[in-house]
């Protein structure tokens, strides 16, 4: 471990002065929200809120609360321009947009269903630039992120941070509130034997899935002649943490349940985030058909299938999706 904090890993780092502004502002959002999450049973905060967002979701209340402490404490920074948050339907424009503002997508709170049962959850975000004087499109590719990161508020707050090639963990010091420098240059090990998916969705399963997991299941008698694991938290945050730190491969893919709306977890704040970390990391992020960073977005809230982890099984998955294809 280093003794290095993530203000000064920043400051040290050739990014624009406003990046960094921004980057701190979200680390200082996280730390905000860790503490809500903390003190949610004194404040009356667990439970669901009277809402649901825009995509229909029952919003709990530290899910609406979680974005108002992103909106307020990242509205600081001078060149941010808009915020793209899970909770809120429309584009929140701050200023007349220029080229080379900021703008911000976030989940402000991810996996909320966890926290009336006090486990994991977690804050993702992504941050992209404004193309052109006055473009007001928001609708960019993965690939044009400038950054990418997460907090995850488990048994200790973390912080993963990429901002274009190593991935950076922070934890957050009690007392200090600092966020050191624990996790340097985080990989992915290209070989796991553990996988993350709901198989309650096992009958709604396409059959490169299906074929994947039966795989995996049968263990040292079957094709891959070895025992797997298998973790699902419910929380992408938690999860994506997980295979930062051992190995893994996590899928929520498209099936016959979730493909009219385009599979279940959202590309702008969820699956492109997640995507740069784990390819920065040495893994791979994939629909199942093409990287999730290529994607051109269709909408705001736009839905993807997810397939990310280690490069051996996410290559293989990728290898039975063409198969079924032919
Ligand atoms: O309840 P399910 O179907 O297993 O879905 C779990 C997935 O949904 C999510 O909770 C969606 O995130 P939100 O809580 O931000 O809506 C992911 O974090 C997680 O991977
Ligand atoms: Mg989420
Ligand atoms: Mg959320």
């Amino acid at each position: 471990m280093t003794e290095k904090t993530l203000r000064r890993h920043l400051t040290e780092s050739a990014l624009d002065p406003n990046l960094i502004f921004l980057l701190e502002d979200i680390a200082s959002a996280c730390r905000v929200v860790a503490n809500r999450i903390r003190n949610g049973a004194f404040e009356g905060n667990l439970g669901s809120a009277d809402a649901t967002n825009v995509q229909g979701e029952t919003q709990k209340t530290l899910d609406i609360l979680a974005n108002d402490e992103f909106e307020r404490i990242c509205a600081n920074s001078p060149r941010l321009a808009a915020l793209v948050s899970e909770e809120v339907e429309e584009v929140t424009w701050l200023k007349e947009p220029q080229a080379g503002d900021y703008l911000l997508y976030f989940d402000p709170l991810d996996g909320s269903s966890n926290l009336d049962v006090n486990l994991s959850v977690g804050s993702i975000f992504a941050v992209m630039q404004v193309q052109s004087d006055g473009d007001r499109n928001v609708l960019l590719a993965g690939r044009k992120q400038v950054c990418a990161g997460y907090a995850l508020y488990g048994p200790s707050t973390t912080f993963v941070l990429t901002t274009g090639s190593e991935v950076s963990g922070f934890t957050n010091e009690r007392g200090t509130g600092d966020f050191r420098l624990t996790h340097p240059a985080m990989t992915v090990p290209h070989e796991t034997s553990e996988f993350a998916i709901n198989t309650s969705r096992y009958r709604y399963w396409d059959q490169p899935v299906r074929r994947y997991v039966d795989e995996c299941v049968a263990g040292e008698e079957g094709i891959r002649e070895r025992a797997f694991n298998m973790r699902w938290t419910a929380s992408m945050v938690a999860d994506i943490h997980r295979i930062l730190t051992r190995g893994g491969v996590f899928l929520y893919p498209a099936d016959s349940e979730n493909r009219a709306a385009g599979g279940k977890l959202r590309l702008m704040y969820e699956a492109n985030p997640m995507a740069m970390i784990i390819e920065n990391a040495g893994g791979v992020a994939t629909t199942g058909n093409q990287p999730i960073l290529d994607l051109q977005p269709t909408g705001p809230h736009q839905r993807v299938p997810v397939i990310m982890g280690s490069k051996s099984e996410v290559d293989r998955l990728v290898r039975y999706h063409k198969a079924e294809a032919q």
